[in-house]
């Protein structure tokens, strides 16, 4: 079974205007809400690729209620610690350029944070947990290695799409997956990337580390993907970008759905490139449908065994 964990849910608020200009009055083209956070984006991606999965996660007040309510609507599992306060909203603006607002997240109790430990010591060995996006920011700076090592101890996979310290500490824990973009993987090593060597580079230290599979996305410029027997390269298909939110997330969906039904790692790493792009050129997340259509137009080049 799939287990997604999302510390800080969102309800995602997209607001879609011809211009934006600071200090006046700005009148939306379009309005939508959406259930967001980094895990609950995988969950959702992962459904529509036909893979039942549970959310897990701190979830309150009405923002908590519509995310509950919408995943409920789509037949995800969920089984999230109820807090105190209300689940934030974060911004999304879509003018000439995108703008993003995350909010600060409600205050998790230390009871609280205790029930999703044990939620994830209820795991079995073999399932596969997602730990993704920001913590709030009552939570200590050290609460995803605490989950890493209730979920590793149970033999569970552990995939930790976040970024800074949180990522940091977690690499030392030795993940089945990460998926930084190029930024990210700077951030990790305190550098700033510039080049595909430099990538390459980085990338194979991560295996060396301990981390079993790695994917680099580059937005519009491809993907990377390392694992101790390959290192392997993909384009990205072709298309207009409606929407960047969620892209690298339906990315980790993608290569978990491939991956556990049993596809290569290269196909795996394909279906993970084919979700990012699909939810790139769609307005909400990828589906299914759009995801295959794009599978034949990204190109994988094996770029030497890992030596
Ligand atoms: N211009 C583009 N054309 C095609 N695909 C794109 C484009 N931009 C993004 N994508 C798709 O989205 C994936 C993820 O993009 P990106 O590297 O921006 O991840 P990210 O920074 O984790 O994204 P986010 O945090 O916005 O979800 C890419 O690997 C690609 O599949
Ligand atoms: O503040 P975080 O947790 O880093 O990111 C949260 C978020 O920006 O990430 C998702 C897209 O990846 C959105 O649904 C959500 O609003």
């Amino acid at each position: 079974m799939i287990y997604t964990c999302t510390l800080n849910p969102s309800v995602d608020y997209v607001v879609e205007l011809t211009d934006f200009h600071f200090g006046e009055l700005n009148r939306a083209t379009k309005t939508a809400f959406f259930p967001g956070g980094k895990g609950i984006n995988v969950s959702r991606v992962l459904k529509r690729l036909g893979v039942d999965n549970t959310a897990f996660g701190f979830i309150g007040g009405f923002t908590g209620n519509f995310i509950t309510d919408a995943l409920k609507k789509e037949q995800i599992h969920c089984d999230f610690v109820e807090v105190d306060g209300d689940t934030r909203i974060n911004i999304k603006l879509k003018a000439s350029i995108e703008t993003e607002i995350n909010g600060q997240g409600p205050l998790v109790s230390d009871k609280d944070q205790q029930q999703l430990i044990d939620r994830i010591e209820r795991l079995q060995e073999g399932d596969f947990l997602v730990l993704a996006g920001s913590l709030p920011p009552s939570l200590p700076a050290h609460f995803y290695i605490t989950m890493m090592e209730t979920a590793k101890k149970k033999g569970v996979h552990v995939v930790v799409d976040t970024s800074g310290d949180a990522l940091k500490q977690a690499i030392a824990n030795k993940p089945f997956l990460v998926k930084p973009n190029q930024f990210e993987l700077g951030e990790l090593f305190e550098t700033t990337i510039r080049s595909h060597e430099e990538i390459i580079t980085y990338g194979k230290k991560l295996i060396e580390d301990g981390v079993e599979h790695v994917i680099v996305s580059l937005a519009g410029d491809g993907a990377f993907f390392f694992h101790k027997d390959m290192t392997l390269f993909a384009t990205v298909p072709k298309g207009v970008v409606k929407n960047s939110v969620g892209a690298g997330d339906s990315m980790v969906a993608g290569f978990l759905a491939a991956y556990v039904n049993g596809k290569s790692l290269e196909e795996a790493f394909r279906y993970s490139v084919a979700a990012g792009s699909a939810t790139a050129f769609s307005e909400d997340l990828c589906t299914k449908v759009k995801v295959e259509q794009l599978l034949n137009e990204i190109t994988i080049t094996r770029m030497g065994d890992f030596a």
